[in-house]
Formats: structure tokens, sequence, C-alpha cells
């Protein structure tokens, strides 16, 4: 039987029935989550829990959801009872007895002695709030993007997580998806476009037509709007590739140039577009960004290498010309990567392996880029005049 077995972040290839049978046997690190907010996203990510490590050929480390907490009791257990009846995929194992259990506030899942780890699906203005409170009651956080409302916010909360040696990441998952090392691989090791001198990147879903008028994406004392919610997706790929680019030395872009248009019924914005300058690359690159809840995204124009999707990508697609240096002759090699279930997973293995090793920060999505991330989004801000309601950052953007 040949197997392949991913160890750690490393793949191994085990090529025995024997050396297959000895790793099965080898308990996993399970990491017990509790999930604050019963929504949407909080939905997908422990359905994603759920799912058989192996589907994914994982074996270090597995996943028990032991605490759902909500303002509402009856909506923590109708989650409970819709997507992790059993638990995580460790309890279906049966690496841990632990069931689920319903909670009637957030607090409670942050006081629950099986929790060691707190996923956070509430809406951006209770980020910095509900990772504060999980943090000061010892636990681990892994916070949906964007981390906080602004970039004064979470330079609190790392101060915060380091000094107690707890864990805390912004949930940017696509950065763990296998695709996306692939990618950089084949563009930082490979070379196989030289150097990089445009990037473009949009992630856009027309919401204006198709949600409710009081959905947290239309509302601006949820923070709503296209920036906050959908361009961590556009800025992730300048920054892995660009901004983490190796003869970039990880300098921040020069200048951020940017342009909104706003929701007129609420004030959120609607379209906004930023370009990022990296002038140590080549002969000087630029990103240039862009995300819409007005408009479904992207057009298609030419590219070297095209990623199919900003936030979940399964696929990319590297375009050679054949003849002089324009569009018109070109050859197209697609390469998949198949994902298993929505793809939250990788993040949560990464997770993890991080609380495994008593790591506080992960490399991959390091506290510095979430302030990069949170200072570029500050100045968009700035520079769109799309001022938050009053109170609803908790610290002052001059800290
Ligand atoms: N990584 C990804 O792919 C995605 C990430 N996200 C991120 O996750 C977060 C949540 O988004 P999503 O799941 O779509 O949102 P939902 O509105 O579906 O869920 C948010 C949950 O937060 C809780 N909540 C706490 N305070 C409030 C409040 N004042 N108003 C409304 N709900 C509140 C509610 O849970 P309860 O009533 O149980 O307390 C609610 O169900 C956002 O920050 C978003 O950016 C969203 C979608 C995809
Ligand atoms: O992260 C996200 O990706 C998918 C969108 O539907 C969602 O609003 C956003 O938060």
């Amino acid at each position: 039987m040949i197997k392949i077995i991913s160890l750690s972040t490393s793949t191994v290839a085990a090529n025995s029935s024997q050396l297959y049978i000895i790793m099965s046997e080898v308990k996993p690190f399970v990491l017990r989550w509790g999930i604050i907010g019963a929504g949407r996203i909080s939905s997908s990510f422990v359905k994603d829990l759920v799912l058989p490590t192996e589907g994914r050929n994982v074996v270090d480390v597995a996943h028990a959801v032991t605490a759902v907490g909500s303002r509402s009791i009856a909506k923590a257990e109708e989650f409970i009872t819709k997507f992790c009846p059993e638990g995580g995929c460790a309890q279906k194992a049966g690496f841990v007895d632990t069931k689920p259990v319903a909670r009637s506030s957030y607090a409670a899942v942050y006081a629950d002695e099986n929790v060691d780890v707190i996923y956070i699906g509430t809406p951006h203005t209770s980020h910095y709030e509900d990772s504060k409170n999980a943090l000061e009651a010892g636990k681990h956080v892994l916070v949906e993007k964007p981390a906080t409302l602004n970039q004064a916010e979470f330079k609190v909360l790392s101060v915060l997580a380091k000094s107690k040696k707890l864990f805390l990441m912004e949930a940017v998952w696509t950065r763990f998806f296998p695709l996306t090392f692939a990618l950089e691989d084949i563009i930082f090791k490979e070379e196989i476009i030289g150097e990089i001198r445009r990037l473009q990147s949009d992630f856009s879903i027309d919401f204006i037509d198709v949600v409710d008028e009081d959905n947290r994406l239309l509302d601006i004392n949820l923070a709503g709007g296209g920036l906050l919610d959908l361009g961590p997706y556009p800025l992730v790929w300048a920054l892995l590739l660009l901004y983490r680019h190796p003869n970039n030395n990880r300098m921040a872009p020069e200048q951020i140039r940017a342009s909104m248009v706003k929701y007129a019924k609420t004030g959120v914005d609607l379209h906004t577009d930023w370009t990022l300058d990296f002038p140590l690359l080549g002969p000087g690159a630029r990103a240039s960004l862009s995300t819409s809840i007005g408009v479904n995204g992207p057009m298609d124009p030419y590219f070297a290498i095209r990623v199919a999707d900003a936030a979940r990508p399964d696929k990319f697609i590297i375009r050679r010309s054949k003849v002089g240096r324009g569009p018109q002759e070109f050859t197209e090699e697609v390469k998949e990567f198949p994902i298993q279930g929505m793809g939250l997973n990788w993040e949560a293995d990464a997770v993890a392996r991080y609380i495994r090793d008593g790591e506080i920060e992960s490399e991959r999505m390091p506290h510095s880029e979430t302030l990069l991330e949170l200072g570029i989004f500050d100045e968009i801000r700035r520079q769109g005049g799309y001022t938050l309601p009053k109170g609803l950052e908790k610290v002052d953007l001059s800290v």
C-alpha cells in the first residue's frame, strides 16, 4: 500500500504497509476547540473539524469540539445538533470522550476547562473584545479576519497574548492551503515566470442584490462593506508573493493609493480599489487590488499565473506565451489541488501543531503581518473617507 502521510508541515511518503500501520497507531495531538458565535462561518469551520483528517493525509493532529457559545442557548444547542452532534473528528475517532456542550454565553466557553483554543466567528466589531476576553481567561485564540477593526486594537491583543504566552492568530485560512505553498515554490524557487512586476487580485461578491438590508455586510454599525470583509483576500496574495518575496526583505509597501465608492444607503464601502508598490522587486513591482460587494468578480485579463479563487483556491493556471511577448498565442497548464470540505481544516491543523509545540505565534500568519494588513486598511479607509461610527473602535487609532 502506498500512502502519503503528512507528519508535520512536511509530507512523507510511506511505501510499505508496515510503516503505515506503525504510523496509524500513533495517537494524534488533539486540540479542543470552543466556538464563539453560532453563525455562518462557525458552522463551516466546525463542519471541517468533523471531517476525518486522513482525507487530507494528516495523522499527527486531530480536532475536538468541546463547547459552542452563543448569545442564545437554543441556538448553540441547534448548532451542535446540526453540525457536530458527536463532536469533531477526534471525538468521532474515539481519541477523547468529551462531548460538545452548548453554552449560553461566550464567557462560559472561556471558562470551560475542556477548551484549549477559542475560535471567534463573530462580526468584525466584536473581534477585539471577544479575543481580549478569551486571552484574559487564559485561552489560545484563532480570530476570524479582519482580526480587529484597526491596527491599534491588534497591537493591544498582540502584547496581551505574548505576555500571557498564548497563541493568537488571525484566521486567514487561504495562507494554509497546499496550493498556496505550491504557488510560492514555483514562483520563488523554480522562478517559472522570472521577476514579478505586476500582480492583480480581486475578490468581489454581489451582496447588495442578495442579502437582507439588515445584513452585517451592509451595516456600518457592524463595520460592514467590502474592504474589511473581502479585502483580506486580494491583500493576502500581495503580502505572500510580494511582501514576503525573498528579494523584498519584508519591506512594507512604499505607497498606498486607494479609492472607495460608498453604498449610498448605509455608508459602507461598495467598491474599493488600492495599489501597493514594492520598489525592491524587479524594476519596481505594483499590486493592484480591489474588492466590491456590488458586483461579482473578476474579469479575466492577460495573466502569467492565475489563481482561480482569491479566498478558496483550488487550482492555478500557468499561461506561457508561445511566440513574442503578447497574449495572442499561449499554452495553459492547469494545476489542481482538491479541497476536503470547505478547506478551513489546513488552518485548524496548523493551529493544532503550533499549540502542541508551544508556539505563541504563526510564522505563516505572524502578528506583524496582521498589523501590516490593518495599517493598510486604516490608510485606505482614511483616503476613502470611511469613518466608523463613534465607539466601535475600542482602541484609539493614534496609539
Ligand atoms: N474565513 C472565511 O471564509 C469567512 C470569514 N468570515 C468572518 O467571520 C465573521 C463572522 O461572519 P459570518 O459568519 O458571516 O456572520 P454571521 O452573522 O453569520 O454570524 C456571526 C455570529 O456572531 C454572533 N454575534 C455576536 N454579536 C453579534 C451582533 N452584534 N450581531 C450579529 N451577530 C452577532 C452571532 O452568534 P450568536 O447569536 O450565536 O451569538 C452570529 O451568528 C466575520 O468577521 C467575517 O469576516 C465570514 C465568512 C467567511
Ligand atoms: O471571508 C469571507 O469570504 C466569503 C464571503 O462570503 C464572506 O462574506 C467573507 O467574510
